[in-house]
């Protein structure tokens, strides 16, 4: 029933939505050419399964509709943006649960980043992990001056590493030397920070939204052909690296995930998170 809806009619009857089925993103379309898509799965917006699952089928609904260019990423809660993984899909998991988990952070990935549309991630709020890997899928980031939000990938922090496929979109977005000291130190940068390396390409003081809807009307005027032929060109090579080795990379996070001296850094960074 659900996937029968256009992304036009899903939009317009979000009180349908949520008394039927719990989609944890929000879709509008502020003009023609553009959609928003509103992450909404409080506190924090961490990427469950289902999270993540929904996004991905809800970046693809946008997609089918042709006359949609761009695509803004933002949350519903003005103070962050994403929380990045949900870390409880991570404590003690079942092996089975912990790969199909896996594999629909790949496929987000692999969706946002190479879709035809233009993306605009629009941050108004922390950005850590997970949350700064959404971001570096877009094509731009804007992102609110307040001094106190932090972006990056902080993975060390809890003990864990970043997959090889996010250090490389990190290392292509910030070069190697600053992508090594962001990686190893668990680095969240504030915005005046982020813009110095290119983590995010301008900062606003006012309304990011209307910078990013602004943005993403300048880029659906631009014709199509060009930004996909541009897009393959500058993104194809890391979405067949990760694309020829999903298998390998599901080992990899599940042997690690599992790993009892893994469990017991999460388990306490959890407690640290609850505790503050
Ligand atoms: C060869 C090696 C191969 C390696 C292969 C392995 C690859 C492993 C890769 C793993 C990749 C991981 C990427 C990730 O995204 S890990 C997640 C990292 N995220 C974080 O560290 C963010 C943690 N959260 C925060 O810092 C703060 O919550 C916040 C976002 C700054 C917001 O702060 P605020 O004060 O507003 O809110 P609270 O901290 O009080 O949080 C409210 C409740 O939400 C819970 N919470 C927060 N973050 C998460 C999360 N990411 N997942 C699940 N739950 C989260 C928090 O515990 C509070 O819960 P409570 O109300 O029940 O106490």
């Amino acid at each position: 029933m659900l996937s029968r809806l256009s992304p036009r009619l899903l939009s317009s009857s979000p009180r349908l939505l949520s008394s039927s089925i719990r989609t944890l993103v929000n879709v509008t379309y502020p003009s023609p050419s553009v959609a928003v898509l509103e992450l909404d799965r409080p506190p924090v917006n961490s990427l469950s399964l289902e999270m993540a699952t929904s996004i991905t089928s809800h970046i693809k609904q946008i997609e089918s509709d042709p006359q949609i260019r761009s695509l803004i990423l933002t949350s519903s809660n003005p103070k962050i943006f994403s929380a990045g993984l949900d870390i409880t899909e991570m404590s003690r998991p079942s092996k089975t649960r912990l790969s199909t988990f896996w594999r629909s952070i790949q496929s987000l990935f692999l969706t946002l980043y190479s879709t035809r549309l233009s993306t605009i991630s629009c941050i108004t709020g922390h950005s850590p992990a997970g949350g700064c890997l959404l971001s570096m899928s877009c094509d731009y980031r804007v992102m609110s001056r307040n001094p106190k939000l932090g972006i990056g990938l902080n993975e060390t922090r809890l003990g864990i590493a970043a997959p090889f496929w996010l250090k490389d979109l990190f290392v292509k977005t910030v070069g190697y030397r600053e992508a090594e000291l962001g990686l190893s130190r668990g680095k969240l940068y504030s915005p005046e920070e982020a813009l110095k390396i290119g983590l995010v390409d301008e900062i606003v003081d006012g309304e990011v939204y209307d910078v990013a809807v602004e943005r993403a009307e300048e880029y659906a005027e631009i014709p199509e052909k060009g930004i996909v032929a541009t897009k393959r060109m500058c993104r194809g090579e890391l979405v067949r690296d990760l694309e020829g080795k999903i298998e390998e990379d599901v080992g990899w996070f599940t042997d690690f995930i599992l790993e009892e001296g893994t469990q017991k850094g999460i388990e306490g960074y959890l407690k640290s998170l609850s505790k503050k």
